[in-house]
């Protein structure tokens, strides 16, 4: 492993080239490869056993790859502790909202900003202010100003997975790996959510994996296929709709 190297004009905040990962013999990805630009947003598919939930696992150190490199940021970051990439600035969101059920909303976006590495750097007098207003942002960008006192728990599901979705931008990473943000919402939590991702890009890069085409419609950015671990293929909504061989593995399935 390289010692850490400092931020380059380098345009990818991440860089993932022939990532392998062999469960016991069984590649559950095969020599994958991807770039993602910094600010931006990048949607993964492919059906099911595809890979997807292996390659976040890979990317933020809680799976270990045999082969291949992750860089994040210039540095290679291939297969450090998951404290050690999460400090570096990745966060990453899981299917299940992680909130802290008996804590209000706003306290579980301190607890999630106190987090943020640039932030325990200036300890002094103006880190609570500066941390109290970017709460109070953060609040506002995830539409829960009003649900702020509430307790984590009685949030709705949409609520929650919103809520955490603020907590994991709260930890002050630069890039962010949403798995189904939208699982279990309906059509207008969905958008919601889908207006929400848009307006966090250009301060993070954003990847999100989902199976419902509507969701990936919405949120209109470049998409990568997966399919048996292996990249098939990449382009916009309409391009990877239009494709046969990704029609063949995935979009013929209904959402599952
Ligand atoms: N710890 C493990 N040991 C052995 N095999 C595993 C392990 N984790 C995942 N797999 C296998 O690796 C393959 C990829 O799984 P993964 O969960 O990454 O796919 P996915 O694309 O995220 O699927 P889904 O959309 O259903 O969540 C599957 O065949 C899965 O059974």
């Amino acid at each position: 492993m390289n010692a850490y190297t400092p931020v380059t004009p380098d345009p990818y905040i991440l860089k993932l080239d022939g990532i392998t990962v062999d469960f016991d013999g069984f590649k559950a990805i095969d020599n994958f490869s991807m770039t993602l630009e910094r600010g931006q947003l990048r949607v993964l598919i492919g059906p099911n056993g595809a890979g997807k939930s292996t390659l976040c696992d890979t990317i933020i150190g809680r799976v270990q790859s045999a082969a291949g490199t992750v860089t994040f940021n210039g540095a290679d970051i291939t297969n450090l502790p998951e404290f050690e990439i999460v400090r570096r600035g990745i966060c990453r969101k899981f299917q299940t909202p992680g909130v802290l059920p008996s804590l209000t909303v706003r306290d579980n976006l301190l607890v999630s900003a106190r987090r943020d590495r640039r932030w325990w750097k200036g300890l002094g007098h103006g880190a609570k202010r500066e941390e109290a207003e970017k709460v109070e942002a953060l609040l506002d960008k995830i539409g829960l100003t009003e649900r702020a006192e509430t307790f984590a728990r009685d949030l709705a599901h949409g609520e929650k997975q919103w809520l955490e979705i603020g907590m994991v931008v709260a930890t002050g990473a630069e890039l962010l790996l949403l798995d189904e943000p939208t699982a279990g919402m309906g059509p207008n939590e969905t958008s919601k959510t889908a207006k929400l991702i848009h307006s966090l890009l250009g301060d993070h890069a954003v990847l999100v994996i989902d199976h419902d085409m509507a969701f990936v419609e919405e949120l209109g950015a470049k998409v990568t296929v997966m399919h048996q671990g292996k990249f098939l293929k990449q382009g916009s909504v309409a391009d990877v709709r239009a494709d046969p061989e990704v029609a063949a593995v995935y979009l013929g399935r209904a959402k599952e």
